[in-house]
């Protein structure tokens, strides 16, 4: 029986993919082999020693400690672009959002008092406060033309705007997707210098934080509108106040509020609504409870953001050795010579490195040994060994 626990609420179509007779699945268990989240903060937790795997069924894994886990030999997965339109079409409302006043508006039509007429004379002498722009011409700046900036982009080419995207380490894959009209830049600068809207779509990290700073917002035309669907921290709140504050930004629509933002009058903060789709949480759960179950019951990894891609299909009716360890010289030589002094032949193996470590399975004719799986995890450098039957 495999022990799964749960740190979120997963959807339930991701968690039917763990059949009952060979998992158990609970928020509190003992001994759990892997871990299901979210958005649940990880790093402040002890994560338990028997969790051979990490699956977020999401896209950012900045609540989890990929580096410690990559350490222990622990496999952490995600959910790639499984969330990604949910984002797009929030990114989308945002857009319009501002673009037409539509909160302020809102706010103003509640605060309204009196009888159908009076509100009818109030609402046409009040509508003035609230004349919008259209998006058509305007220009957007994507920042990240990964699983969502690439939707965010096509889709606001499709609405008639001009796009202009960045990403230095944009895949072949995202390119070929890509609309043909939407203009690549070559700095952070050059899409903030010509942006009506920012919208970023980068994962939070070192090269990231206040990357949209003060100067930056300062360079865009003025009355612009930046959106930050991705983390917070990556646009600075302090900066983007003051923007708004001077009239620079007419608008600032974020998923992260802080005391600073949420009751500003032209900021638009929501409750990290981002991925809160009914579709994009089944289809997160999904993906990474079937990432999961590949790993623990055959060894394969796909979609981890710290292992390398091995998938090996099952041939052989021995033994499978899962085995991860530092990427130095001669590991390859040690597995198979402790498989070879056990006398056990080897069907099928792959090995493939990411980084600093590298990713090993075996299949065996025959069963392996107990002394074999001590011998192996004695090897210096060798950091997780399974043996999967
Ligand atoms: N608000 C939400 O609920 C919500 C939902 C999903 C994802 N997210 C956030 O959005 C982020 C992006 O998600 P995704 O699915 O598009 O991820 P992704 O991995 O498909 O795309 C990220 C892209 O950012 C690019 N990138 C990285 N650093 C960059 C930099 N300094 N400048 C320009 N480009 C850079 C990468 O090359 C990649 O193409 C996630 O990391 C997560 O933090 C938020
Ligand atoms: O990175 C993500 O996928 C989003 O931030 C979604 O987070 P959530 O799963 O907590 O909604």
């Amino acid at each position: 029986m495999y022990k799964i626990q749960t740190l979120n609420n997963i959807s339930v179509k991701g968690l039917d993919r763990l059949p009952r007779d060979r998992y158990e699945v609970a928020s509190e268990i003992g001994h759990p082999d892997a871990v299901l989240v979210r958005s649940f903060k990880m790093h402040d937790m002890v994560v338990p020693e028997t969790v051979v795997a990490i699956g977020r069924a999401g896209a950012g894994v900045n609540n989890i400690p990929v580096e410690a886990m990559s350490q222990r030999g622990v496999a952490v997965f995600n959910a790639p672009g499984a969330n990604a339109n949910a984002v797009k079409e929030l990114v989308l409302a945002g857009m319009f959002l501002a673009a037409r006043n539509i909160c302020q508006a809102w706010d103003y039509t509640r605060s309204l008092e009196g009888d159908d007429a009076s509100l009818n004379s109030q609402v046409e002498a009040g509508k003035k406060q609230f004349v919008g722009f259209e998006l058509p011409g305007r220009t957007l700046g994507v920042i990240g033309l990964g699983a969502i900036g690439v939707k965010v982009a096509n889709a606001a080419s499709a609405l008639g705007m001009n796009v202009v995207g960045f990403d230095p380490g944009i895949t072949v894959g995202r390119a070929w997707e890509l609309e043909s009209d939407v203009r690549q830049a070559h700095t952070v600068d050059e899409v903030v210098g010509q942006s009506d809207f920012i919208s970023v779509h980068v994962p939070i990290n070192d090269h990231t934080r206040n990357l949209i700073n003060g100067d930056r917002l300062r360079m865009m035309p003025a009355g612009g509108v930046v959106l930050n669907f991705s983390r917070a921290g990556i646009i600075d709140d302090e900066a983007a106040i003051a923007a708004l504050d001077e009239g620079h930004l007419s608008a600032y629509v974020n998923d992260f509020p802080t005391n600073l933002t949420r009751q500003h009058p032209r900021c638009i903060t929501l409750p990290h609504l981002g991925a809160s789709t009914r579709e994009a949480e089944e289809n997160c759960a999904v993906l990474v409870a079937d990432q999961i179950r590949d790993y623990l019951e055959n060894g394969n990894v796909r979609n981890s953001v710290n292992f390398p891609e091995v998938v090996m299909p099952r041939g052989g009716k021995g033994d499978r050795l899962s085995l991860v360890n530092s990427n130095v010289p001669n590991m390859l030589g040690q597995i198979s010579t402790a498989l070879a002094s056990a006398g056990l032949n080897i069907d099928d193996m792959y090995n493939k490195s990411r980084g600093d470590l590298a990713y090993t399975l075996v299949d065996v004719e025959g069963e392996i040994p107990a002394g074999v799986i001590e011998d192996l995890r004695g090897i210096e450098g060798v950091l997780a060994v399974r043996v999967i039957r």
